[in-house]
């Protein structure tokens, strides 16, 4: 009979899994095979969140070769009611079919997966030469192996064990065809395992190392989560406040869905800070949103209490920073389906993130803060402190500035804030966008200058004659530089904002823009390129309208930065009930069509928008070339024919 099974199955297995064979880098990370190992820690790590399971044990073996390890309630191996086949063998030969969005009843139908994780172990298999499960389950000890996907020995009965003995041991033996590197990533591993411990209180977490002389072990505990590691953190660096500590999930509201929320664990000490921040269990080496979303909320947070505690000094204000940087911390939040940037994907880019923080901190730390008023009172004098030595810092620089200042333009909406490290100027494209703009920004560090129309082409315009046009006039005067050559002696000191943002829209007439604003700096201002100061905001690529629905909610204009985020965002408004086709998916025109709200959420807030730096590669000349090519009166009859050579070549905007 297993036999049976063994032959019929394994003619189906080869054809089941060959999808992931065929393009492994779809289904996992094939840098090295460290990915298809979490799978199976992930498992183990489910039945341990489950309650089930109290160690788990990893074992790097010397032949490269994998084991994980744990005391659940083992992989059920009775027959699939609809494979026919032991349930084992089904998860492991059969692609999981994941759908982290479509699982039936509400309960089940979030699933708190990152990225690629969550495709389940039936890739470990696919992508492995060997792989071996031990299942004990029922006083009984049953096994069974896979080469290459298939079923090599069939599950069989290898002895007994107590009843109470329950668990899940598999090894791995990844196939270096499918991986660019052969072994695991150890450092990945050790700092994933430590903080799965961390987050998983009580349950006890060990990484066994096979050498040649014997065995390291590591092994983490943490009877008190979060809190017990963020001691192990700061060590030595005492604490000026009581660490504060909490977690809170959301029952699901408007914005957030259930089970969505954040666990956290905050000290301030009076050395420098820094923490670490995971999503769904998953660390997030780079930071971002959520990081951004805390920082944000214990800035309000501390600034509220530092004022109407009567704290503040006059003519000093406090920047989030103030707080920030002497804060440890340890963040961990769970959300739907988050989205990651970066080029090793390790900084959270869901822009819900810094909201749902928020919603899950705010109450709570303000009132531990008026609970605690001694300790928050120093956490807030800290903070000024800081604040008055950068206001103090700020203050030589703008005294060096301050001879011989222009008056500044009257279309110009200055910020705040003078000092360049942290301050933006935003040129925009329009009177009404300019509104907008001028409505949604940081008035502290954002600065707006509306732009009429489409200025002029300058590649051709001598430097001397650049500053008679108004509008060019205008932001050489707003920047407080003049125009310059590469060689100019320039005291880049002087510039009023770091930043120096381009946002039009991303129609034609924002592209000629766009062309027009690079040209006059490549040409007039090029020591702002090359010191990295120009920048190009990116708007959201795609708008969503969505139908009212019912009584309390309006129609709604919902703005997505890319494909990933309309998918995230699709697939929120399939789990709040809004009828499939009901919503409208169109590219992103005009800025106008933003009121503040949203712009400042998609393209003005630092710690959600995109933007891109300007940059000249190492071929000066060739980029001159390109620019006297594109912009250059003489090269009228060049332009048509790249665009009859090369127009079909360009993607149509439509
Ligand atoms: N170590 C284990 N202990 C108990 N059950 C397990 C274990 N490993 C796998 N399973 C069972 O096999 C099922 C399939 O596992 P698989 O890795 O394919 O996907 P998943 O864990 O359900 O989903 P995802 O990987 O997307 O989180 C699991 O849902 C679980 O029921």
């Amino acid at each position: 009979m297993a036999k049976q099974n063994y032959d019929e199955s394994s003619i189906r297995v080869l054809r089941k899994l060959e999808p992931i064979q065929l393009r492994p880098g779809m289904y996992t990370r094939t840098n090295d095979p460290t990915h298809i190992v979490v799978e199976a820690i992930d498992n183990a790590v489910d039945e341990a969140m489950a309650g089930y399971a109290r160690n788990i044990e990893v074992t790097l073996h010397r032949d490269a070769s994998v084991s994980v390890r744990d005391d659940g309630r083992g992989i059920p191996t009775g027959i699939h009611p609809e494979e026919k086949v032991p349930t084992v063998q089904v998860v492991f030969t059969v692609i999981h079919s994941g759908g982290k969005f479509a699982k039936g009843d509400a309960d089940s139908s979030y699933k708190f997966t990152g990225g690629l994780h969550g495709v389940g172990v039936s890739v470990t298999n696919a992508l492995s030469s060997r792989l071996e499960v031990e299942v004990r389950r029922a006083g009984k000890l049953q096994r069974m192996s896979f080469a290459e996907g298939e079923v090599i020995e069939p599950l069989s009965i290898t002895g007994n064990c107590a009843a109470k003995d329950t668990g899940t041991a598999i090894r791995i033996w990844p196939n270096p065809k499918y991986f660019d590197s052969p072994s695991v990533s150890r450092s990945e591993l050790e700092h994933l395992l430590r903080a799965k411990a961390m987050l998983l209180p009580g349950v006890r977490v060990t990484l066994n190392i096979e050498t040649a002389s014997g065995q390291d072990v590591k092994e983490w505990h943490f009877e008190r989560g979060m809190a017990q590691y963020l001691d192990q953190m700061i060590a030595e660096d005492e604490p000026i406040a009581p660490a504060f500590c909490g977690e809170r999930y959301l029952t699901g509201n408007d914005s957030f869905a259930s089970g969505e929320g954040v666990q956290w664990a905050l000290a301030w000490v009076s050395g420098s800070g820094g923490g670490e921040s995971y999503v769904n269990l998953i660390p997030t080496l780079g930071g971002g949103t959520h990081e951004a979303g805390l920082r944000d909320t214990v800035f309000n947070s501390v600034r509220i209490f530092a004022e109407q505690h009567g704290l503040m000094q006059r003519n000093v204000k406090l920047a989030a920073d103030d707080v920030w940087a002497r804060l440890r911390f340890v963040l961990a939040v769970r959300m739907v389906d988050p989205s990651f940037a970066g080029q090793t994907k390790e900084k959270l880019s869901s822009r819900e993130a810094v909201k749902l923080v928020g919603a899950a901190i705010k109450d709570t730390f303000d009132l531990w803060l008026n609970e605690h008023v001694a300790e928050a009172t120093r956490i807030a004098e800290q903070a000024i402190r800081l604040a008055v030595a950068r206001t103090r810092s700020s203050k030589a620089v703008e005294r060096r500035k301050s001879s011989g200042v222009a008056v500044l333009p009257g279309k110009l909406s200055d910020a705040e804030s003078s000092d360049n490290r942290i301050t933006e100027l935003f040129l925009v494209e329009g009177d009404s966008a300019g509104g907008s703009a001028k409505a949604g920004r940081d008035k502290e560090i954002q600065a707006v200058l509306p732009l009429r129309g489409k200025g002029m082409n300058s590649w051709e315009v001598e430097r001397s004659q650049i500053l008679a046009n108004q509008e060019i006039h205008n932001i050489a005067v707003s920047l407080a530089i003049d125009p310059h050559t590469l060689d100019s002696a320039l005291d880049m000191n002087e510039l009023r904002y770091g930043k120096v943002i381009i946002l039009a829209d991303a129609d034609d007439d924002g592209e000629h823009i766009k062309a027009l604003l690079l040209t006059l700096f490549f040409r007039h201002f090029p020591q702002l390129i090359t010191h990295g100061h120009i920048y190009i905001a990116q708007p959201p690529l795609f708008r969503v309208d969505v139908p009212a629905q019912g009584k309390g909610k309006p129609p709604r204009k919902l703005y997505a930065l890319d494909e990933a985020e309309l998918t995230v965002l699709e697939a929120r408004l399939r789990q709040e009930g809004v009828r499939e086709g009901a919503w409208q998916v169109s590219r992103f025109k005009g800025l106008g069509e933003m009121d503040a709200i949203q712009l400042w959420e998609t393209t003005l807030c630092p710690d959600t928008r995109r933007l891109v730096r300007v940059e000249v590669g190492d071929d000066l000349h060739g980029t001159i070339g390109m620019f006297d090519n594109l912009m250059g009166k003489a090269n009228a009859a060049y332009r048509k024919e790249q665009i009859s050579a090369h127009g079909n070549e360009v993607e149509a905007d439509i």
